[in-house]
């Protein structure tokens, strides 16, 4: 019901570059009309000047009370892109960040505490439908700036709501960075595979459809990850002799993945500073 009110009264994206433009492909895809869209950005797509062919509004003047406005640049320009949009606050319009680290005190120092604000953190699987954002409001965000800001998040994947807006940054470090961390994942099993002596893309094709494969299992069975990883493990076979590796207690993925997620947790933090 919701997707009809940007039907009516449009939706507008300041910023539209990988994650911007893997949000509004979600929305394209559930049936949001080109012709409700008004994007922002200095250096627009081809993808972008073809929408604009079917009625997607480009650099133009936005509409004068839109549904939501999307904020989806990077944290370090949203300063210099706020004015573009800052008018619209004067109305009903919702604001809905990606920025990471940009917080809602900040935006509400620019927008004006009566804007409703949601805070969410995507992540780019959203570009196949299978990404996973949280989201977080401030007090001028009621249930329906958050309904509206969520519907539009799950065309694009799963939703979750947080309360305290602190666990932002882990979220940030977990799930908006994570597919980094599973990309690079495929770029290293793939490497190790090369360095045994097998083919670059045998090693490559092997790493990624075994990532593939194990996160789809990881989501549809029953058994937990933990029950999934000893399921492979033979007794005294080739899984047992990777896991000690990777398993150990000083030098595994464990304690690297702690100090990983904690770099860029900090780093969201800094963003926000
Ligand atoms: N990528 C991710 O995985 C991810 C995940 C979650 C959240 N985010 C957040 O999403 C935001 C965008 O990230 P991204 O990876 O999509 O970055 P990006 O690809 O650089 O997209 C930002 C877009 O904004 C445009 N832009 C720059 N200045 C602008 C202005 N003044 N007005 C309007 N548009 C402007 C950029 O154009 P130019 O390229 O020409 O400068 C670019 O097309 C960031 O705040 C990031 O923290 C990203
Ligand atoms: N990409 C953005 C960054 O690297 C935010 C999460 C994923 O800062």
């Amino acid at each position: 019901m919701s997707l009809e009110r940007i039907d009516r009264q449009g939706l507008v994206l300041l910023g539209c570059g990988k994650m911007g433009s893997a949000m509004l492909e979600g929305w394209l895809a559930r049936g949001v009309a080109p012709s409700s869209i008004s994007v922002i950005d200095p250096y627009p797509s081809d993808r972008l000047e073809s929408l604009a062919q079917q009625g997607l509004r480009l650099n133009e003047a936005p509409p004068k009370d839109p549904a939501i406005c999307i904020l989806a640049v990077k944290p370090q320009m949203m300063t210099d892109a706020l004015p573009q949009i800052s008018d619209l606050a004067q109305g009903g319009t919702i604001f809905l960040s990606i920025a990471a680290g940009s917080t809602l005190a900040y935006f509400e120092r620019v927008l004006g505490d009566k804007a409703a604000i949601v805070r969410a953190m995507p992540n780019t699987p959203a570009a196949v439908g299978r990404g996973i954002t949280a989201i977080v409001g401030n007090g001028a965000a009621g249930a329906e700036a958050l309904d509206l800001a969520e519907e539009l998040l799950q065309a694009v994947g799963q939703t979750v709501r947080i309360e305290d807006e602190a666990q932002m940054d882990a979220v940030t470090a977990v799930s908006g960075s994570g597919p980094a961390y599973v990309f690079h994942m495929i770029e290293a099993m793939a490497a190790a595979g090369e360095a045994q002596g097998l083919d670059p893309e045998l090693a490559m094709t092997l790493a990624r459809a075994t990532v593939a494969g194990a996160g789809v299992l990881a989501e549809q069975a029953d058994e937990t990850p933990e029950r999934l990883r000893v399921n492979v493990t033979s007794k005294g076979g080739t899984t047992a002799a990777a896991l000690a590796v990777l398993m150990d207690d000083q030098t595994g993925l464990a304690q690297l993945m702690r100090r990983a997620v904690n770099a860029a947790a900090d780093r969201s933090r800094e963003l926000g500073e």
